[in-house]
This record gives C-alpha cells, sequence and structure tokens, in this order.
C-alpha cells in the first residue's frame, strides 16, 4: 500500500535531511506506529505520503502510484483515499457535528442522499450519534477526536493517517480512541500513526517503525515504544 525506495527529504535552506535514505513497505490492511524523538522525521514521512512535499531523492509509492511521477492534477484524488486525523482536531466551530462530517462529502461532490444515509452510519460508528446536532465546540475533547475520526473516514480512505491523534487527550479517553482506529483497522484500512504515547504503543503491540534523526533505527512486528 505504502513503500519508500531510498527516500532522502532535505528541506529548503537545511543542511542536515529531515529523512535519510529510509525503505519500507508498508502492507495493505497493516497498523503501524511511526515513533522517534521529537523532529526525527515523523511528521515529514506522513506528509511524503500525502504527497504534501516531493522526496529530494528516492521514491515513494502509494496505492499503487508513484508519487514522485504523479501530476500535480491528480494529487487531489489521491488525497481523497486518505484520511487524516490530527492532535488538534482540526474541525469547523459553529457547525454541528454532523455538518463537520458532511463537509468532507460536500467537498468531493457527493449527492445529498449519500451524505444523509453515510453521515449517520459514520457517527454510529465513532458513538456519536446522539450527538449529531450538537456544535462541535460543545464536545469534550475525546468527542471532538470522534468527529475528527468520522470526518477521515467518511469516504472510505484505503489509508487512515493519524498525526498523534491522543496528543491532548487524557489517558482514559486516548484508549477510546485507540480502540476506534483499531476497529477501523480490522475493518480493512490501512493505519499509520505517529506518536509519543508509550503506553499506548506497548498495550497494543502492532508494528513500530522508530525514527532516529531521519534514519529508519527500528522495524519491529508486535513492537513496544523503547527499546530499553
Ligand atoms: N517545512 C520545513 N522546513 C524546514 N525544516 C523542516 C520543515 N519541516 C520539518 N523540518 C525539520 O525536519 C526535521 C524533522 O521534522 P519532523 O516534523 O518531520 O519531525 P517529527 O518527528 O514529526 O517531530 P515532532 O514529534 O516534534 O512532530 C526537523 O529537524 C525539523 O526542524
Amino acid at each position: 500500500m505504502i513503500q519508500f525506495d531510498n527516500v532522502t527529504k532535505t528541506y529548503e535552506h537545511q543542511r542536515r535531511p529531515a529523512l535519510r535514505d529510509v525503505s519500507v513497505e508498508i502492507g495493505a490492511g497493516e497498523f503501524v506506529f511511526l515513533v522517534g524523538t521529537s523532529g526525527s522525521g515523523k511528521s515529514t514521512f506522513l506528509r511524503l505520503v500525502l504527497r504534501e512535499y516531493q522526496p529530494t531523492s528516492g521514491k515513494v509509492w502509494v496505492a499503487g502510484r508513484d508519487l514522485t511521477e504523479l501530476p500535480r492534477w491528480k494529487v487531489p484524488k489521491l488525497r481523497r483515499e486518505i484520511g487524516t486525523v490530527f492532535q488538534d482536531f482540526r474541525l469547523r466551530p459553529g457547525q454541528s457535528v454532523a455538518d463537520n462530517v458532511a463537509f468532507a462529502q460536500r467537498v468531493i461532490g457527493k449527492s445529498r442522499a449519500h451524505i444523509k444515509q453515510v453521515v449517520p452510519e459514520t457517527l454510529e460508528l465513532v458513538g456519536l450519534s446522539n450527538k449529531a446536532d450538537r456544535l462541535v465546540e460543545e464536545l469534550s475533547g475525546g468527542e471532538q477526536q470522534r468527529v475528527a475520526i468520522a470526518r477521515a473516514v467518511v469516504n472510505k480512505p484505503k489509508i487512515l493517517i493519524a498525526d498523534e491523534p491522543t496528543g491532548n487527550l487524557d489517558p482514559a479517553t486516548s484508549v477510546g480512541i485507540m480502540k476506534l482506529l483499531d476497529r477501523i483497522n480490522r475493518a480493512d484500512t490501512t493505519v499509520i500513526m505517529a506518536t509519543h504515547d508509550s503506553t499506548i504503543v506497548d498495550q497494543m503491540r502492532r508494528r513500530v517503525i522508530e525514527l532516529d534523526d531521519g534514519e529508519l533505527v527500528r522495524d519491529q512486528r508486535r513492537g513496544v515504544y523503547g527499546t530499553q
């Protein structure tokens, strides 16, 4: 589903690469934790998958496409196949929970009838059926993250990218979010999650890819957060 072949990314005006000769393959349906200290290159990795940046050298393949050759006009279609969730939720304030989820459908031109069907289904999946008409700012952090997850998966993406999705949540709420991501993964969505949350990584025992100063230093099946 995702393949990096000797990928190096050096940002403009930087001497040191943010990613250095990274090669890795992530298969369809996998759940992968991306770990590493701040600045190790996790967000850069995720942004290359989204084609927000191009690698300085090497190849990035996503869902059968070579992103280094992908014409710019095809990038929106690529991004439709990738759901994204961030630490800071990025919801639309002043709008209801249902409207926040429906928005993701409207921008890609789905019919009203389709939206009317899938939005309630998706809110049910994330356990927010009873909050559909509430304004998002009236919800707790955990609930807001559920809205963000609903929005990310409503278009049934092949890949879900989560960059520190539990970073603003307390431990108990984080467990609920992880259960949800696990359920989404089991329904055949490839999940890549960048995190500093060692408890979650240690509990879930999924594949762990560790970056250190831009280099891939560990790739472990059923891994833990740290090696020491
Ligand atoms: N747009 C940019 N321009 C220049 N340098 C950048 C840019 N984005 C990131 N970097 C640098 O690239 C390196 C890797 O950053 P990246 O954000 O990928 O790390 P990270 O592992 O996601 O960190 P964190 O855990 O703090 O989010 C860092 O040295 C950072 O300063």
